[in-house]
């Protein structure tokens, strides 16, 4: 048997950022960003009101208050979106709306409720507060300067991140291409989702398990089949996914891995490896054609595995991102059982109790590799080390979440 690390290093040697894309913002969400992003522009562009009032020279207020209110002449309102400028002349003020340019003549900004008749149809406006210098006048470049950096290369782009780009001036992102990934599930007793099964069938969860895991790693399922186990039959699934017009970055194959005599994978020029780690021992990776093929053991525990860690990572570097996974220290609240001479990954519910992490078995009908009903409890897995026999309860165990 060969270790996780080992069997990592095989499938990570070759493996390389793709070619960037530009793409608009609006199709960015998502995406790996795949250079630092420079603001485009000074934001806000022009210096603005964070207030509904009136826009009038501070030196005309002096000493305002609401027992002794300073009339102005109303001359004009800007309204956001208003490429006016009003001239303000001594004794004069405009009604000014949020987020509306302020007058090049104004140097405060009073808002409508500080006015002694709170009333915009009010003339003269009667002011009854001294305001502040420069009260609620945003600055030109408050917010961004041009040239300055607003996201650095290699994130993921959120919501968030998106808003922070567009506030930037800019319209298209360069992104780095999404991994495509082809999926063929193997088996004969492979079911449709939802298809009444006949003795010996069961359903084909494997292949939308890996292509929703691929998906929230970023990549695009260009690909989703089944072969069955006769000869042939997965070869010319493989080649078919070779010839489309769509190449995809990376083939998984799910099932078929191990000792079986009708076992399809096998019949592949792969490298087969038996790795030290329950579930998901038997483990397939080569290149077929030049593209990268991963032959994930058939058992949906197995499946979502092996994908944590040998897909997913791939998928990072494809994407130019780190791959490699945080754990956390967890408490074991509930005792089980661990294969020794193979690296445990049980999957776990998790709950922080006074800022400790506080784990137990996703599943209370033991830790079977088939147990794919208990798998959509699962918000981790535990990493129990190979010379570890049996997990107690308080005991220490290391987590990755997610
Ligand atoms: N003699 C040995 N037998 C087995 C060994 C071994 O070392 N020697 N290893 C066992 C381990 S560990 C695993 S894991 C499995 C892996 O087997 P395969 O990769 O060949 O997978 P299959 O036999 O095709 O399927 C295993 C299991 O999973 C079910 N399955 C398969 N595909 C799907 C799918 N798309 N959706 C849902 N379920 C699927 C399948 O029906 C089987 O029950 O081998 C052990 N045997
Ligand atoms: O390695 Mo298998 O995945 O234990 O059941």
């Amino acid at each position: 048997m060969i270790t996780v690390e080992a069997q990592l290093a095989r499938v990570l040697a070759g493996a390389a950022e793709l070619p960037h894309e530009t793409v608009p913002v609006d199709a960015a969400h998502g995406r790996v960003l795949a250079v630092d992003l420079r603001s485009a522009i000074d934001s806000p562009r022009d210096a603005n009101s964070a207030m509904d009032g009136y826009a009038l020279r501070r030196a005309d207020v002096l000493g305002a208050s609401p027992d002794a209110p300073v009339a102005l002449r109303v001359v004009g309102e800007v309204a956001a979106g208003s490429g006016h400028d009003p001239v303000i002349a001594p004794g004069e003020a405009v009604r000014i709306m949020t987020g509306a340019p302020v007058p090049a003549d104004a140097d405060a900004v009073v808002p409508i409720e500080r006015t002694a008749d709170a009333d915009w149809a009010a003339d003269p406006v009667r002011i009854a507060d001294e305001p502040a210098p420069a009260a609620h006048i945003r600055p030109a470049g408050d917010d961004l300067a041009a040239g300055e950096l607003v996201l650095p290369r290699g994130i993921r782009l959120t919501a968030r991140a998106l808003a922070s780009a567009v506030g930037a001036g800019v319209g298209e992102l360069e992104v780095v291409a999404r991994p495509r990934v082809a999926i063929i599930a193997t088996g004969d007793e492979l079911a449709e989702p939802g298809a009444p099964l006949a003795r010996g069938q069961v359903h084909d969860s494997n292949s939308l398990l890996v292509a929703a895991l691929a998906v929230e790693q970023g990549a695009v399922a260009v690909h989703r089949g089944r072969a069955g186990d006769a000869p042939g039959a997965l070869d010319a699934e493989v080649r078919r996914v070779l010839e489309a017009s769509v190449r995809p970055d990376l083939i998984v194959l799910t099932g078929g891995v191990s000792a079986g005599a009708h076992d399809p994978v096998t019949r592949l020029a792969l490298e087969f490896a038996k790795v030290a780690m329950q579930p998901g021992k038997p483990q397939a990776f080569g290149r077929i054609d030049g593209v990268p093929v991963f032959g994930l053991p058939g058992n949906p525990v197995s499946v979502a595995v092996s994908f944590e860690l040998f897909v997913r990572p791939f998928l990072a570097v494809l994407q130019g991102l780190d791959p490699t996974r945080p754990t956390e220290r967890a408490i074991a609240d509930e005792a089980w059982r661990t294969p020794v001479g193979r690296r445990q990954y049980q999957p776990i519910v998790a709950q922080r109790v006074d800022g400790v992490l506080h784990v137990r078995p996703a599943s209370d009908r033991g830790s079977g590799s088939h147990l794919v009903g208990r798998l959509a409890r699962a918000e981790g897995f535990a990493v129990v080390p190979a010379e570890v026999a049996a997990i107690g309860v308080g005991d220490e165990v290391e987590v990755m979440l997610g």
